[in-house]
């Protein structure tokens, strides 16, 4: 069997005196599409983070396509870098930059085409993502809430990643827009074989697009499998979570 591509053994995390992670493992498979929730505060953004290597924990260990997260070198971390795409809740775009330059960024950075391919290429992803040609040479300020998610996607997507963090990803889009993001998602993991990981509070998003679930709760894994075995775990956090929605005949995917 494959190895995990993401895999987490026993981290512990304290920041700020507070203890976040206890002894948490856990693993993803390649080709998966995994979502992890919990309640607020739970340490999911911190996970996340430390996953891709931004926050090292007190304790534990924490492999990327079998490579370790925590002792990687420098040019190992770059080179991990390369294999996976983050996309971050507030998109991080910079907003003196085109949108074409601001998806061309991670390959000015980690290839040595020159400028004008790069921007070719960032075209290519931003059409991939959904968004018009007329977009390219517009600041971010002058899209939609939307369309700056897209491009946040496309610039994830620019070094062709096997691997995609996304961190709340419909955050702050009207519900139109939210499932039309959850749809662009599932395509691209399912057309490029991509193995996707986020972090989410949004329900549609679970029952729509996810293969399966993760639940954070007191520092650990309370729980991981498809909604209905999930809602077989006796838990007051994950009950109300459910409870907020009936189940409209809506399966998850298949695990
Ligand atoms: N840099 C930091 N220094 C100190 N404490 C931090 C830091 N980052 C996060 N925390 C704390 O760690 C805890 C977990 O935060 P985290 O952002 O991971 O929660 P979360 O599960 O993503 O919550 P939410 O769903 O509300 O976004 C919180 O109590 C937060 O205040």
């Amino acid at each position: 069997m494959d190895a995990p591509v993401i895999d987490v053994r026993d981290v512990s995390t304290t920041l700020g005196g507070q203890r976040i992670h206890r002894g948490l493992s856990l693993s993803v498979r390649r080709g998966e599409v995994v979502a992890l929730i919990g309640g607020s505060g739970s340490g999911k953004s911190v996970l996340l983070r430390e996953i891709i290597g931004l926050i090292r924990p007190q304790a534990g260990a924490i492999e990327l396509f079998g490579q370790s997260v925590c002792d990687a070198s420098p040019s190992q971390m770059n080179a991990l870098r390369r294999r996976f795409g983050v996309l971050f809740q507030d998109g991080a775009l910079f907003s003196s930059l085109s949108v074409e330059d601001n998806v061309a960024v991670p390959l000015f950075e980690h290839s040595d085409l020159p400028h004008a391919t790069c921007r070719q290429l960032a075209r290519l992803k931003l059409a991939f993502a959904g968004l018009p040609p007329g977009a390219a040479r517009k600041r971010p300020s002058e899209l939609s809430g939307g369309m700056r998610k897209r491009v946040a996607l496309a610039r994830a997507l620019a070094l062709d990643p096997e691997l995609l963090f996304l961190d709340e990803p419909t955050s702050g889009l009207d519900p139109i827009s939210a499932r039309a993001f959850d749809d662009l998602i599932r395509l691209l993991a399912d057309s490029l074989g991509l193995t996707v990981f986020l972090v989410t509070h949004d329900l549609d998003t679970l029952f729509s697009i996810i293969d399966r679930v993760i639940v954070l709760a007191d520092g650990r894994v309370l729980g991981s499998g498809t909604i209905d075995e999930l809602r077989t775990i006796d838990d007051p956090w994950l009950k109300d979570y459910f409870a907020t929605r009936t189940p409209k005949g809506e399966a998850i995917h298949g695990n």
